[in-house]
């Protein structure tokens, strides 16, 4: 192997390579493409509003994971707030509570969602994997892995864009959740993609953070694929 092949990549292109993972991103899934598209009927796009609150509910859990690993007080002072986003507090109802509107919006019952009676086997495994990666890894690793979130603005817009008009069956007002992911998913990426930036250092690392990333991106998949299989006969 020639020496520059092991150069590390500078942080602009360390940046530029994590960017690039955007390929494979879930919002190009043949199920958000027809989701995205108008073509779902009720009870599909109700089936995966149902599956993903099984992710909607787990990433506190990755998050408090991540903040039982990590040491750095400073850290962890910023980290917390997304478990507050998510769970939310008095006063504020959290992310949680607001993906059960968006359900009830779509004509589930709060019963249905919270009994996570719809939640497919292949969700639940490619949700947990996730949860146990944060539990199991160094807590750098688990945040490199929360940067999906770099391409999750973009496919919160698309949906505010075209779902009014495509499903006008869903009350508008089920749409908070995504309207609140723009701002926060922006902030949490600026500070999960400076820890990342600043941990992985070698090529070797910054080459282990992209692999971290496709399993991110993996798992994402991996829920709309059975997810497909389920709900599209
Ligand atoms: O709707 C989506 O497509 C989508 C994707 C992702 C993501 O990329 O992991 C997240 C979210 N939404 C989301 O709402 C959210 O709160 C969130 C937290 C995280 C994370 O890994 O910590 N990802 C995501």
């Amino acid at each position: 192997m020639r020496d520059d092949e092991k150069r590390p990549w500078t942080r602009e292109e360390f940046e530029q390579k994590l960017r690039e993972k955007g390929a494979g991103y879930h919002i190009h899934h043949p199920f958000n493409v027809r989701m995205n598209s108008g073509q779902l009927n009720p009870d599909q796009i109700r089936g995966w509003v149902a599956n993903r609150f099984y992710y909607q509910i787990s990433i506190p859990l990755k998050d408090a994971a991540i903040l039982a690993n990590c040491p750095d007080r400073e850290v962890r002072r910023r980290w917390i707030q997304r478990i507050i986003d998510h769970d939310g507090r008095q006063g504020e109802e959290g992310g949680i509570e607001a993906w059960i509107r968006l359900g009830m919006a779509c004509g589930l019952s709060r019963e249905e969602i919270v009994s996570l009676k719809h939640v497919l086997p292949g969700v639940r495994f490619a949700v947990d994997a996730y949860v146990n990666f944060a539990r199991t890894r160094p807590w750098q690793e688990a945040v490199c892995a929360s940067l999906t979130e770099l391409f999750a603005p973009q496919i919160h817009k698309e949906r505010l864009a075209n779902w009014p008009q495509h499903y006008p069956w869903i009350d508008p007002a089920g749409y908070e959740y995504f309207r609140k992911r723009l701002s926060e998913a922006r902030r949490d990426v600026e500070h999960g993609l400076t820890i990342t930036l600043d941990y992985f250092k070698t090529r070797e690392q910054q080459e282990r953070a992209l692999e971290i990333l496709q399993f991110k991106l993996d798992i994402l998949w991996t829920m709309l694929d059975a997810i497909q299989l389920a709900y599209c006969k």
